[in-house]
């Protein structure tokens, strides 16, 4: 039987993702907050603004009625920006059933309450089952899949058929999908990363090479592990696709947003020249507000989410920023690795 998905969200990864369950012989129907989004792709099969020079898929079927977009669907995909991303559950709440799985493929925290995504989306709907809940992330540029390109993801979810459900409705010989039951993880490496892509990109700009981007990448991993390990992520995630997997792309690859909204900042722009000056989201300028006061709230060591904090936030200058981390107090590499080495007991 053909499986018929909803897809919120007809960004860059709403299309893209939609693009591979068309591929996959599913039926979609793509919901666009903008009636302009839906006509274009109605009758030119493009969405110019998110993805130029692609061509969508027959298959995929826009609406700008969520209503319409939901009905009669047994898998909904959720991808708009975190911002938004409380009120858009808000509003499918009166439209989905109690049996509809649900996974989502956004990549930040909750604002206000400084909580996990699929956290929000069992509060704002809840008759949602939290077996039905799965998260999808990864090192993965929509340009790059909506091009076919080969591609690696992980579907996270606390019950193992629902992670296999999705594997199977998205997996294809050029977007492969794991599954990994660590929900915590797989959300908090998404989200957190996108702080380090916007250090990445001021090292960049301010002239700093490949030494300082790697250094920038190692610590940014260990701090993302730290607080993950802190609200009840496993360790091992971080080790891949949702972890270091995803900070390679989003540090290295031209295609990120955060990495060229830091890139500016680090030339000397002000965040909101930054800001004004990019059509797409920067979710890395919430994550950093939202991990910061997690990591006072939790005692975990962050400096270089600290530094940039003072840099988007506090009036700090970049270069200011990066004199701050150079100056740190000395440390071990690895607290618990120089602990429970006997040969450097004191
Ligand atoms: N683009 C990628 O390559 C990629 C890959 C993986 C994950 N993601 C994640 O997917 C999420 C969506 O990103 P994107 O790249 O599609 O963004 P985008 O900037 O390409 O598009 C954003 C979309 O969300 C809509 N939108 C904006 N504000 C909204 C709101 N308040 N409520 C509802 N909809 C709103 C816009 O109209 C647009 O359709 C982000 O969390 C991002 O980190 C993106
Ligand atoms: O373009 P970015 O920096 O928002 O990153 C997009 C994806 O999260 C990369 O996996």
């Amino acid at each position: 039987m053909q499986s018929s998905v909803a897809v919120i969200g007809a960004g860059s990864w709403g299309t893209a993702l939609a693009m591979v369950l068309a591929d996959n012989g599913c039926k979609v129907s793509m919901w666009a907050r903008r009636q302009e989004v839906v006509d274009e792709i109605l009758s030119e099969r493009s969405n110019s603004k998110y993805l130029p020079g692609i061509r969508l898929p027959e298959t995929i079927y826009p609406t700008a009625d969520l209503q319409h977009a939901i009905k009669g669907h047994h898998y909904v995909l959720v991808a708009v920006p975190s911002v938004g991303f409380r009120n858009t559950m808000r509003e499918l709440s009166a439209f989905l059933s109690s049996d509809v799985k649900v996974i989502h493929a956004t990549k930040g925290l909750d604002k206000d309450n400084l909580i996990r995504l699929s956290q929000v989306m069992l509060e704002e709907v809840p008759q949602l089952k939290p077996v039905n809940l799965a998260v999808l992330t990864g090192p993965s540029h929509a340009e790059e899949v909506s091009r076919r390109s080969p591609t690696t993801v992980v579907v996270a979810s606390q019950n193992r058929v629902t992670a296999e459900t999705f594997q199977d409705l998205f997996m294809n010989s050029y977007f492969r999908v794991y599954t990994n039951p660590d929900v915590v993880g797989a959300e908090l490496g998404g989200a957190l990363k996108n702080i380090i892509a916007l250090g990445a990109g001021i090292s960049d700009g301010l002239g700093f090479g490949d030494n300082a981007k790697a250094a920038l990448m190692t610590r940014g991993l260990m701090e993302i592990s730290r607080l993950g390990l802190q609200l009840g992520a496993a360790q091992m995630t971080f080790a891949g696709l949702a972890g270091i997997g995803d900070l390679i792309v989003t540090c290295t690859s031209k295609h990120s947003r955060n990495w060229r909204a830091g890139y500016q900042l680090g030339q000397g722009k002000t965040i909101d020249e930054v800001l004004s000056s990019m059509n797409m989201v920067v979710e890395g300028i919430y994550a950093t507000k939202a991990a910061f006061q997690l990591a006072e709230r939790h005692q975990v060591e962050m400096p270089i989410t600290t530094a940039i904090h003072s840099v988007l936030f506090e009036g700090r200058s970049p270069r200011a920023g990066v004199e701050d981390l150079m100056g740190r107090g000395k440390t071990h590499e690895m607290e618990e690795v120089a602990r429970i080495s006997m040969s450097w007991e004191s």
